[in-house]
């Protein structure tokens, strides 16, 4: 019997750039590619955390321009293919041209899972381009399962190939995967994927239920590095959907190889659950506002998890990083209210 194929796509060199405050070297990034090559990924992605064009006080600057990283990490590979992010509204169909120029293969089209159709004229243009060209529904908790499988049927139109469910926050339980990947799956005609954060400690058996379910094509990064407690560890998946009988087509030992010996080198951190990215999957906060919710907790001394709760509560979305310091000055302000109000013993 021939083994199904899934698609393992790895974001080190872009959901990681968050957990790096977007400070990646050339010199990471090429030996990052390197691994990632010799291991025989197919694609893996390099741009800003936040996408192309991403680098800004809003979003945090990149230290080295993402053309030049993916040119750098194009020129390394004989084998793999890279892939760029693209969030319309922070990143232009000029910056994608740019990308193109810069040796990128694959876009990725990156909305809000209610805004599917400001991604027409960039996934057009993807297209247009001649390449892979993938929608990415983000926050997909936030929204019931019929109107995801209406905006995935808005991407399709517009000539996606690949959509995406993202669980940006870590949110999602395995069976809310199954449900959603099997919904897709029933609807639609193009490849369905699944891309995870381990909030909850639950970006393995969520993937795990998206591949059961239907789903082909998988994010990883290596040692898990990505936003909040990161995402699938690409190389642990690789080992996992092997066992179950997958083929990935990538090779163990090098993938292993390439985690421990180039990335666990220059990660600044363990990617660990800790109290605030457990809030952030409890809550259904965007796993990007990670670091910037430390700072501003640090800045306002209050505790991180309070922001968190109130940002969820909000339902605050990717793009409103602004209201991480207006809810925690909020916050201050309340406590110190209360401080001076409460009776002194
Ligand atoms: C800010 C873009 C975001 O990091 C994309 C992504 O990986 C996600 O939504 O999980
Ligand atoms: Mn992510």
């Amino acid at each position: 019997m021939t083994k199904r194929s899934v698609e393992i796509l790895d974001v080190t060199l872009r959901d990681g750039s968050h957990s790096m405050k977007h400070a990646f070297t050339k010199e990471q990034v090429r030996e990052t590619a390197k691994g990632l090559d010799k291991a025989k990924v197919n694609y893996f992605e390099v741009s800003h955390g936040d996408g192309l064009g991403g680098s800004s006080l809003q979003y945090g600057l990149s230290l080295v321009d993402e053309l030049e990283l993916i040119e750098v990490a194009a020129s390394v590979c004989e084998y793999s293919k890279i892939s760029v992010l693209l969030l319309p509204g922070i990143g232009t169909k000029n910056d994608l041209n740019d990308a193109v120029k810069a040796g990128a293969k694959m876009v990725r089209v990156a909305t809000h899972i209610t805004e599917a159709d400001v991604a027409k004229q960039h996934i057009e243009l993807g297209r247009e381009l001649g390449l892979k060209t993938v929608g990415f529904l983000m926050m997909a908790h936030m929204a019931p399962v019929e109107k995801l499988v209406e905006q995935a049927k808005l991407f399709e139109s517009y000539g996606a190939e690949v959509v995406y469910v993202t669980d940006s926050a870590g949110a999602l339980l395995p069976h809310e995967v199954t449900e959603r990947i099997t919904a897709l799956k029933n609807e639609l005609s193009c490849e369905i994927g699944f891309h995870g954060h381990n909030n909850l400690s639950m970006a393995m058996a969520n993937t795990v239920a998206a591949v059961q379910a239907g789903a082909t094509y998988i994010d990883g990064s290596l040692r898990a590095l990505g936003a909040g407690s990161g995402n699938t560890q690409t190389e642990v998946m690789v080992a996992v959907l092997e066992k179950m009988g997958y083929n990935t087509g990538i090779d163990l030992y090098s993938i292993i190889d390439v985690a421990n010996d180039v990335v666990a080198q220059y990660m600044p951190r363990p990617q660990e659950i800790n109290g605030s990215s457990l809030i952030m999957g409890y809550s259904g906060v965007y796993s990007s506002f990670l670091l910037h919710t430390e700072k501003a907790a640090k800045r306002f001394g209050i505790d991180e998890r309070d922001i968190l709760i109130e940002l969820g509560r909000m339902q605050a979305v990717g793009g409103q990083e602004d209201l991480i310091y207006e809810v925690a000055a909020k916050i201050a302000h309340n406590s110190s209210n209360t401080h001076t109000e409460a009776p002194i013993s």
